[in-house]
């Protein structure tokens, strides 16, 4: 399976281009880095390939079919900020089973704590919020996982034990993940590929 950006631009409003006639694949059970400088629009062409953005031209595929709206989305994306990604008026166990149910084997896979499920988001640690959110990405349907600075903000042991937890996760089910950070070191340490964010675009693009 791979999953496929097709000369697909976008920008916001009247601004100026972020990306035209955009081309990228990522490859089934890949772990592929995107770098590229801050502001060049990384984070908005993960959310326009998980379908958070809507791209002006292009398409996004799945082995070559325009992914669907409806139902769980297989192209599951987990930002930097959890905080952001849920919602404060929901318990944790709410949030968590939002997409699927987790079982026990992922939450002790990935530290969750079966006490915190009984507690609001405000009540977690930015480390333990962005566990829930990385199992709430991981059902058995996803089948990419798109990593925009996932652990950036948490300390080196809970971000050795998340990526621990989605590598093992990706190899058992030959998933692909895309890793957008800054952190050069975490991005060779994972990645089997890297590729920088301007290599997406054609040669000669002009960005306004
Ligand atoms: N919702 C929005 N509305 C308007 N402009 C936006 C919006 N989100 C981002 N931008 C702008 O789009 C550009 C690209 O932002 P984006 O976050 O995609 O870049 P990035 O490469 O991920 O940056 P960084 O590495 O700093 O996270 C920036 O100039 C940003 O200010």
């Amino acid at each position: 399976m791979q999953l496929e950006a097709n000369h697909v631009s976008f920008r916001y409003g009247t601004q100026q281009w972020l990306f035209r006639q955009a081309n990228f694949t990522i490859h089934a059970g890949e772990i592929l880095g995107l770098v590229g400088p801050s502001g060049v629009g990384k984070t908005t062409f993960g959310r326009t390939l998980a379908g958070y953005e809507t791209p002006y031209e292009g398409t996004i595929t799945l082995d070559g079919v325009p992914v669907s709206t409806q139902g769980y989305q297989p192209i599951q994306l987990v930002m930097q900020h959890p905080e952001k990604a849920v919602n404060p008026k929901w318990k944790m166990r709410k949030t968590l089973n939002e997409g699927w149910e987790p079982d026990e084997a992922l939450l002790a896979k990935l530290g969750i704590d079966q006490k915190w499920l009984n507690r609001w988001p405000n009540e977690l640690s930015g480390g333990e919020l962005q566990r829930f959110c990385v199992a709430r990405a991981l059902g058995p349907d996803t089948r990419f996982l798109i990593a925009d600075e996932m652990t950036t903000m948490l300390d080196a042991i809970t971000q050795a034990q998340i990526w621990h937890a989605v590598l093992e996760i990706a190899k058992e089910r030959n998933m692909g993940v895309l890793v957008i950070s800054h952190d050069q070191h975490l991005i060779h340490r994972l990645c089997t590929r890297i590729i920088d964010f301007n290599e997406l675009l054609d040669h000669g693009m002009v960005r306004t």
